[in-house]
């Protein structure tokens, strides 16, 4: 069974001085559902995203996320909500071991109460493992965060959001930087996070790598989702090489 949206970005418009960043796009994200947002340079990807979390105030549309008008709540809000994002640099306590880092996540958001203590705090390493498992670090579980790789990071990253409570992740470009073949573990990774329930919505410039792995595709042009549905079929739309080409 498919279930509805989580979030909806709708006819959102975004102008900086005379350039329109964001020309009516409107963009839905499903739990479970690895969503890509693809596009040139200057399409506008990143604009939706900063206009998603918060970061930036949208001029025109609206977000509804969970049957709710989130339109106007700031961004720490939409955070508390379960709406979040990475960023380039990964914000990790380094010395703390790897699984420490994602029981951290939890702990940043909900103080247990002492009774209890104990099991509680089984109870979350058990839950930081399994995430761990999904995003293929729990062989590293007991070395220190600063010792993983670039990509390994990020995904070290995201587990510790999922673990915060993160509903929707926003991720702006996460391959770049790493080469082909760990590209594509990494949306393997990403598929693998979003079957556990979480919607993610991925911005990546290269769409032929993601095809395999995600679930739906946006492609944006100019401000404007131009095409939209399965990726190997937006992939294989003329449009998009004719856009690319005219870059
Ligand atoms: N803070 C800003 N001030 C002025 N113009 C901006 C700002 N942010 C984005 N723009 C402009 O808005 C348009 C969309 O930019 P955006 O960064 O959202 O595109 P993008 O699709 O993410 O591109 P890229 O793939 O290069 O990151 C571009 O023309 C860009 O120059």
């Amino acid at each position: 069974m498919k279930s509805g949206p989580l979030l909806r970005a709708e006819g959102l418009v975004k102008r900086f001085g005379g350039v329109k960043a964001l020309d009516g796009a409107t963009v839905e994200v499903r739990p479970g559902f690895f969503t890509l947002l693809a596009g040139p340079n200057g399409s506008g990807k990143t604009t939706l995203i900063n206009v998603v979390t918060g970061l930036l105030q949208a001029d025109g549309g609206r977000i509804i996320y969970g049957g709710r008008d989130i339109t106007d709540l700031p961004s720490y809000e939409r955070r508390r909500l379960g709406i979040f994002r990475t960023f380039q640099t990964p914000r990790l306590a380094f010395k703390l071991t790897v699984l420490d880092n994602v029981i951290v996540g939890y702990l940043q958001n909900e103080k247990p109460a002492l009774g209890g203590w104990e099991k509680r705090e089984r109870e979350l390493a058990d839950r930081a493992f399994q995430l761990l498992k999904i995003v293929g670090l729990d062989h590293m579980w007991d070395r220190p965060a600063g010792e993983l790789s670039g990509g390994q990071m990020k995904l070290l990253e995201l587990a510790r959001a999922v673990m915060s409570g993160a509903a929707v992740l926003l991720l702006d470009e996460p391959a770049a930087g790493l080469n082909p073949s760990l590209a594509l573990d990494l949306f393997k990774r990403l598929r693998d996070l979003a079957k556990t329930g979480v919607a993610l919505l991925v911005v990546e410039h290269r769409l032929d790598l993601a095809i395999d792995f995600a679930d739906y595709a946006y492609f944006m042009h100019e401000g404007k989702v131009v095409l939209e549905g399965p990726p190997d079929q937006v992939f294989k739309n003329p449009l998009v090489a004719q856009i690319y080409l005219g870059e």
